[in-house]
């Protein structure tokens, strides 16, 4: 699914209106319908909804929104920012909602601002994508009075008072800060990033029917990864294929006290679909990866306590992830530079590996290209440096995967992908649970098993990225988020490639 800029949504707004053909009040009834119908679902019926409009289409939407609810029986109340002008659709609808007989409540100074009792839903419609500077003077007060109440908060599009795209320059206290935000149709750039997700609350994309083949072609670079992207690029298995046809993965891991990193990289790569599975490991973990992966080969290393020394043959591996639990001893670091030197396909590099990479510029000529490297945002500081905020991490998190000219896995809510394309992927699987100790190990042994089976590194990185998350929330749906723990994620991975196969199926029924 594609992330668009506030100017593209605008545009396929317009080429929907005029090709569908739709009048943009149709539309944006549509999008009300839309709206409506998430809130009702949720509601309780004596909850009374207080609607908030601005001057724009945002506000028509809010509008149209409260009667909506009115016609289904819900107690709504509107206020209106205080304007000499509103977008023709806002208009219209503050006409319709009179017309049934029902009262207007404009806003001119922050005396008209009512008190909000903490029983009260509030519909933000003040601004959507049309926010074109900061909020300031009366709308920066009323959202100030509205964030002040305890009442939830449902905002229609956007938090009003949050840009689509950069917000390096918004104020905080400016922007509403909501429970739920309903993104029209497609998400926005700015409600996937970090900064502001204590004022977006939970994000739901409702489709709103927006031409797609205008969506198809408009160019950005930016998607928001779903369940249908991912499908077409799961390759299910091959009635004939062996084996051998699906790769030998080798995970390089572990030392005393972080075995259990080894552990569970090494089981993920087995549940994620690698034809073979190897294991070089300390001398230490050897009884361990047998005894709790005894599927894999565990390969001798000559350290006792962590990875040191010579390094074996490492031609029959399609490919390589190594880095979890290793440590950042000396001679592991030395250890790491013979595998770098000495593999020239691309590889996953995570944990520790990033730690003794960030010390050493000087080797990172040797990291692959097209290599996966999966950093948190910790470890990603260690190469990039402090960012002040998500726009510039971005920036920083392209020049890097363009400078290595490697995918760079971003790990943390809605995960950020930046291929060195220049395209950034976020992922829309996952939850909090997963904020647990070796989960990232885990994503490490998925990748490489995919890489294994010979997706491409692109592909890899998405398909990966997108089932552990998967894993995850099924993971969470079974145990809680709290008591999901990381080698949890590997037993359910089963149920996302079912689910990808059910989802190719569909699209390809004949
Ligand atoms: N594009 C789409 O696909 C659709 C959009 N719709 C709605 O339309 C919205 C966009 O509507 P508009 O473009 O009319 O813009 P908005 O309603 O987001 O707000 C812009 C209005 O507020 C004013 N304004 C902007 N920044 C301000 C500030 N800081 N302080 C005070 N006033 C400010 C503008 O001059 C304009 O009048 C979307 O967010 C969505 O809610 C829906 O109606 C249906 C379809
Ligand atoms: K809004």
């Amino acid at each position: 699914m594609k992330i668009l800029s506030a100017a593209q949504i605008r545009l396929a707004d317009q080429y929907t209106i005029a090709h569908e053909p739709i009048s943009s009040l149709a539309l944006m009834e549509r999008a009300a319908t839309q709206c409506t119908q998430w809130l009702t679902a949720r509601l309780r019926p004596h909850t009374p909804v207080w609607v908030f409009a601005g001057t724009g289409n945002n506000g028509g939407d809010g509008l149209a929104i409260a009667r909506q609810l009115h016609g289904q029986g819900y107690a709504t109340a509107v206020f209106v920012l205080g304007a000499a002008k509103y977008s023709a659709d806002c208009a219209a609808n503050l006409t319709q909602y009179e017309a049934l007989g029902l009262s207007i409540n404009y806003l001119h100074h922050i005396s008209d601002f009512p008190p909000i009792p903490p029983n009260v839903l509030v519909v933000d419609a003040l601004f959507g994508s049309g926010l074109n500077r900061p909020c300031d003077g009366l709308a920066a007060a009323l959202i100030e009075h509205l964030n002040a109440s305890r009442a939830n908060i449902v905002a229609i599009d956007l938090p009003s008072g949050l840009f689509c795209e950069d917000n390096s320059q918004n104020i905080d206290e400016n922007i509403i800060a909501a429970g739920h935000t309903l993104s029209l149709h497609l998400p926005k750039l700015a409600l996937l990033l970090p900064d502001y997700q204590h004022k977006i609350g939970q994000m739901h994309v409702l489709p709103i029917g927006l031409n797609e083949d205008f969506i198809k072609n408009q160019h950005t670079d930016y998607q928001f990864i779903t369940l249908a992207d991912c499908a077409a690029m799961y390759r299910p298995r091959q009635q004939f294929g062996h084996k051998g046809t699906y790769g030998h993965a080798l995970v390089v891991a572990g030392s005393r006290g972080k075995m259990g990193a080894a552990v569970l990289a090494t089981r993920a790569s087995l549940r994620a679909g690698a034809g073979l599975v190897s294991v070089l490991t300390a001398e230490c973990g050897y009884t361990i990866l047998q005894t709790t992966a005894p599927e894999a080969m565990t390969l001798l290393n000559e350290g006792e306590n962590y990875l040191q020394g010579k390094i074996p043959e490492l031609t029959a591996y399609q490919a390589i992830g190594v880095g979890c639990g290793i440590g950042t001893e000396t001679e592991t670091a030395m250890f790491l530079g013979e595998i770098l030197g000495n593999y020239q396909r691309p590889m996953v590099i995570d944990a520790d590996a990033l730690n003794v990479l960030a010390t050493r510029p000087d080797w990172h000529g040797l990291i692959p290209a097209q290599s996966i490297l999966t950093p948190h945002p910790k470890e990603f500081s260690r190469w990039a440096g402090r960012w002040d905020n998500d726009t510039h991490k971005l920036q920083l998190l392209n020049d890097l995967s363009k400078k290595l000219q490697c995918h760079i896995v971003l790990k943390g809510a809605y995960t950020a992908i930046a291929h060195p394309n220049g395209q950034v992927t976020f992922n829309s699987t996952g939850n909090a649970g997963m904020a647990t100790g070796g989960s990232g190990d885990t994503l490490t042994g998925i990748l490489t098993a995919l890489l294994a089976q010979g997706y491409t590194p692109e592909t890899a990185s998405i398909l990966g990225v997108w089932l552990h998350g998967f894993a995850g929330d099924c993971a969470a749906a079974h145990y809680g988020q709290e008591a999901l723990i990381a080698s949890d994620l590997a037993e359910f991975l089963g149920e996302g490639f079912k689910a990808l196969g059910k989802e190719k199926q569909q699209n390809s029924l004949l």
